[in-house]
């Protein structure tokens, strides 16, 4: 961990002053780019020196934590923080939330309702500017409350015939495997666009099925269609993600988990992909070369529920990408993946020991604890556990480790400036219908 002497006052956050900065994640960081994420904790719990994450470089990082002790809620302080970045280094960094929750939307409000602990942090409420995109298909549901959100699809023709089975859980060498392998890989032979009435045609035409696996076959993409998430066009990257901006894509709606791994293997390849083609441009541009289009930023790519897209013992429709591409590959093409789950045993263990930070909010399961253990870095001088207990049952209070600096630290995650839509409902909390209607702007 960087330890410079700090002449810039940075906050604080009512802790203590100290003369060094602390910098996670980047050794060299030349006090640029931090994401001010809370302060030091001391052993009797009292407040210590602030603590920044580097974010210069892509990272990543994997948060987890029991149910209620603040993943979600840190991921929401990461995501501020990438917005409050200084313009020439925002400008080249996006952030984009697959949302399996539906609860980053909120982001756009100021949090007034934990307004005196943000005071006691020397902080304010702030409501932030994201943009929030759901399946097609949902847009209306999602106006009718008042809730502002873009439309999202993805081209049906970036399925493939087997990516379309895993989704329908029927097997390949089925009959109706089979045939929609035949129609599938046809329609995608001819290289152009299709839509699901082409789908629909393809499968009608087919000779060499029966009528109950083509009516089958049928029923599967009517059911797709349902969703709202395919289109013959989609959505392009662009449109999505650009420099200095924060995008939510919300696919809460989306009951089936396979089709929400087959969106996150789609787009992070597309990702992976994009970055690639900037670094090339990036180097290129170092060589002399002059290039005028714009460059697609760094995108720290942040997902929730990482056990249902890297689950341990099966492969996931989104393992392959997620661990080959942007976790074993993703730094070299400026990839950062930021991935949160409350079930650490449950997660393919490669997410763990390719993970450069881990921040560990309050476990207690024991299969999760030894999860962790079994990828425990050498330099850990004592257990997870024994660390875990140390740090208490405070909510927001999490070890971080740092593969970086080789450290372990305690740290009091800062409280959210804009609107934490993951809390709990409290089924005593009062309603106080004056308050409501002065607040009515939030969500
Ligand atoms: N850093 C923090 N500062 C203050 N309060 C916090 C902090 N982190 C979490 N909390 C409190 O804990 C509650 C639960 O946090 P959060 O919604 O992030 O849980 P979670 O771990 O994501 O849970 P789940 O697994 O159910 O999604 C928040 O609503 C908030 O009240």
């Amino acid at each position: 961990m960087q330890k410079v002497e700090n002449k810039q006052p940075r906050p604080a956050f009512g802790g203590k002053v100290t003369r060094t900065l602390h910098v996670l994640g980047n050794e060299e960081n030349p006090r640029k780019g931090l994401l001010s994420i809370g302060n030091y904790m001391a052993l009797d719990h009292s407040r210590g020196a602030a603590v920044y994450l580097d974010a210069l470089k892509p990272h990543a990082v994997l948060i987890c934590g029991k149910r209620g002790y603040g993943k979600s809620y840190t991921m929401g302080c990461l995501l501020e923080e990438l917005s409050l970045l200084e313009p020439d280094i925002k400008k080249r960094l996006a952030s984009f939330v697959i949302d399996t929750m539906g609860i980053f939307w909120t982001m756009n409000y100021p949090n007034t309702f934990e307004a005196p602990t943000l005071k006691s942090w020397n902080l304010a409420p702030v409501g932030f500017e994201a943009e929030i995109f759901v399946p097609e298909g949902m847009v209306e549901a999602y106006r009718k409350r008042n809730i502002n959100v873009k439309p999202f699809s993805i081209p049906m023709r970036e399925l493939s015939g087997n990516q379309w089975c895993r989704i329908f859980n029927i097997e390949e060498v089925s009959p109706p495997g089979i045939l929609l392998v035949r129609a599938i890989e046809s329609l995608r032979e001819r290289g152009d666009t299709y839509s699901f009435e082409e789908i629909l045609s393809e499968i009608a035409r087919d000779t060499r099925s029966d009528e109950a696996s083509k009516g089958a076959v049928e029923n599967y993409f009517r059911a797709v269609n349902s969703w709202g998430l395919f289109s013959k066009e989609g959505i392009s990257l662009t449109e999505l993600i650009s420099g200095g901006r924060t995008t939510i894509l919300d696919v809460n709606t989306l009951e089936n988990e396979n089709v929400c791994a087959a969106t996150v293997s789609i787009l992070a390849g597309k990702l992976y992909e994009a970055r690639l083609e900037a670094r090339r441009v990036y180097e290129k541009k170092l060589m002399g070369e002059k290039f005028f289009e714009e460059e697609f930023p760094m995108v720290w790519l942040f997902i929730d529920e990482a056990h249902i897209f890297v689950p341990a013992k099966t492969e996931g429709l989104a393992s392959r990408v997620l661990i080959n591409r942007c976790l074993r590959q993703g730094r070299q093409p400026g990839l950062s993946l930021v991935l949160a789950t409350q079930r650490p045993a449950s997660l393919h263990p490669d997410v763990v020991s390719q993970s450069d930070l881990l921040i560990c909010h309050r476990l207690t399961a024991s299969d999760d604890i030894l999860a962790l253990e079994a990828s425990r870095p050498l330099y850990m001088q004592e257990s997870i556990q024994a660390y875990l207990k140390k740090m208490g049952s405070e909510r927001g209070a999490a070890l971080i480790v740092d593969d970086h600096s080789e450290s372990v630290h305690l740290v009091r995650i800062r409280p959210r400036l804009s609107w934490h839509g993951g809390g709990e409902p409290n089924a005593l909390e009062p309603y106080d219908e004056e308050e409501s209607s002065e607040n009515s702007n939030q969500p």
